[in-house]
């Protein structure tokens, strides 16, 4: 597994239209200090809406970079070392719609493969066995605006998963799926080699994961098993608006 190290991040941006560097004075907080390494084959972040997930995600492949801190990924810095972040680690959007720029799924699984297979008919054979193993090969030359949302997902992830990157970060993974989709994805996340880090609303997929952390308010609240951390984040729930609830033993771990 990857060993991933957030070491002390905050993410701040401009507020109301400023530009440049965010100051103290006109900046919204979207992460604080946010400290933890990540070694386990699966790893879930959950937290209510707008509590930083999405934020602490892109960290990971540098599509967000820390105002202040570093992630580093096996030692690689996110900021500087951006291009080999981004060959270790694929990363799957919520909106699979973000991610699949090619008319069908085939094309955008084939565009995936570019680099790993310059022969066209080789690149045309691993697409095609990559579209099989998640069963898509029968929506593979359908236009990705015909495709469910939940098929339009799981050619989003086999896409990413064609160049078998060594880390998989997967952002609320199975919002559009139906039930045997999401059963789907379970066994799929279940048999990958990969170390997978994934946020989610489904506390389920959350509790197949090694670790658990639960993000509120840009913070890590809760750091560790998953029963453990889905019962702190059941409890932050039932707790009135407002109330953050107990912070943790692992905070700032
Ligand atoms: N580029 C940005 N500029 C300003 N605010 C931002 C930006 N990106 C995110 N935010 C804000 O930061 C907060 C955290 O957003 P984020 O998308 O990380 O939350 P989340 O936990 O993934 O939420 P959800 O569960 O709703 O997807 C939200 O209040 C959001 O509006």
């Amino acid at each position: 597994m990857a060993c991933i190290e957030i070491d002390g991040v905050s993410v701040a941006v401009p507020v109301d239209g400023m530009t440049g560097a965010p100051s103290d004075a006109a900046s919204k907080v979207l992460l604080d200090g946010v400290r933890a390494t990540l070694t386990e084959p699966r790893i879930a972040v959950v937290g209510a809406n707008g509590s930083g997930k999405s934020t602490l995600l892109r960290l990971l492949n540098g599509l967000v970079e820390p105002t202040s801190g570093s992630v580093r990924i096996d030692g690689l810095d996110t900021v500087r070392d951006g291009r080999a972040v981004r060959q270790r680690v694929g990363f799957v959007f919520t909106d699979p719609l973000s991610q699949l720029v090619m008319p069908t799924g085939r094309e955008d699984v084939e565009l995936s493969l570019r680099r790993r297979h310059r022969n066209r008919a080789e690149r045309a054979a691993a697409a095609q066995a990559v579209l099989d193993r998640f069963g898509l090969g029968a929506l593979a030359d359908q236009s990705v605006y015909e495709l469910s949302g939940g098929e339009r997902q799981l050619m989003a992830l086999a896409a990413v998963l064609a160049v078998d990157p060594g880390v998989l970060v997967l952002d609320e993974p199975s919002t559009l799926l139906d039930l045997r989709n999401r059963e789907l994805l379970r066994r799929t996340l279940a048999g990958l080699g990969q170390q997978v880090i994934l946020s989610t609303h489904d506390l389920e997929l959350a509790l197949d994961a090694d670790r658990v952390l639960v993000v509120e308010g840009g913070r890590i609240a809760y750091d560790g098993e998953p029963a453990s951390s889905v019962g702190f984040y059941r409890e932050l729930c039932a707790a009135p608006a407002g109330i953050a609830g107990p912070r943790t033993t692992a905070e700032g771990s």
